[in-house]
């Protein structure tokens, strides 16, 4: 791609975005800018992968055609308005803040931009994320494949309607954290029966990568890739009803319907 990308915000998912860019090869480092009021983290960034860092955002500004914005949520007001001045009508304005949707962000610019609501995940970092694009009506087609090639780029991406974006957020924004406790549970069980802890890690992860690779490849319902498993009479079928009786569909609902009630609580601020 030819457009020059800046970051505002170079934290969790910043990081993970530009990281993940600069592996993809789909922008070269030379053509991401970064500012961090943590200039310090910015410049051991630029160390490790060779991104610019710069020491302001006037000047990401003043280089960027795609402008990322991975500021916290709360911040977001204050940031809108010290970039507006000097935002274009041909600028491409990239927000991942949950809960904040395009109506707010127009009415601290103004109307008439091009602004891009994306929900990503933290596995972007290492290209296996999956985001939500969200174009406001001033993007062109061009301009949403430019920005859908990056989230590709990135793992996998699908253009969905605001309204969508709290199941995202429930669904793969905020879902890494839960697989992640699940991989950690799944390998402190296998500690416990005596397996040395990096190895439990490996043989965890690598069934949760697994797993969700059939469920993406075979076109199978999950129920039947679970029944595949379960032999009968066998081991699984006994863990499988201690699940069930532990609650373990219902609790991960619960779980996302808070998560979900939360992203549109945030909107409605
Ligand atoms: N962490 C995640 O898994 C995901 C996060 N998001 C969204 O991404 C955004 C960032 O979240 P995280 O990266 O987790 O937060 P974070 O706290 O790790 O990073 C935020 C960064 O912004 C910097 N910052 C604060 N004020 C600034 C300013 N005025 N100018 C420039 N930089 C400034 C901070 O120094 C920090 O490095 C949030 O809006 C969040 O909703 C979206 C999807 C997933
Ligand atoms: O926890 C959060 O608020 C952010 C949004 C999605 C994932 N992390």
């Amino acid at each position: 791609m030819k457009q020059h990308i800046g970051f505002i915000g170079s934290g969790n998912m910043g990081t993970a975005i530009i990281k993940g860019l600069v592996s993809s090869k789909v922008a070269k480092a030379s053509q991401i800018s970064v500012f961090d009021i943590q200039l310090d983290k910015v410049k051991a960034l630029s160390k490790e992968i060779g991104i610019n860092a710069v020491e302001s955002q006037d000047k990401i500004m003043d280089v960027a055609d795609i402008i990322f914005l991975a500021v916290k949520p709360n911040i977001m007001g204050k940031v809108l308005s010290d970039i507006k001045a000097k935002l274009t009508k041909k600028s491409i304005l990239v927000s991942i803040a949950a809960g904040v949707t395009i109506d707010t962000i127009e009415k601290v610019i103004g109307k008439g931009y091009k602004i891009v609501r994306i929900m990503p995940n933290t596995p972007a970092l290492v290209n296996m994320g999956m985001s939500s694009i969200t174009p406001n009506d001033k993007v062109t087609d061009s301009e949403l494949k430019v920005i859908s090639t990056i989230f590709d780029s990135l793992g996998r991406s699908e253009v969905v309607p605001e309204y969508l974006i709290h199941s995202v957020v429930g669904v793969s924004g905020s879902a890494p954290a839960y697989v992640f406790m699940f991989i950690e549970a799944m390998a402190d069980a296998a500690v416990l029966a005596g397996m040395p802890r990096a190895q439990a890690y490996t043989f965890a992860a690598q069934t949760v990568m697994g797993s969700a690779k059939m469920v993406m490849e075979t076109g199978k319902h999950p129920g039947e890739l679970k029944d595949m498993v379960c032999s009968p009479g066998g081991t699984t079928i006994e863990a499988v009803k201690v699940l069930e009786e532990k609650g373990f569909r219902a609790a991960v609902i619960d779980a996302m319907i808070s998560c979900m009630d939360k992203s549109e609580a945030l909107s409605n601020k």
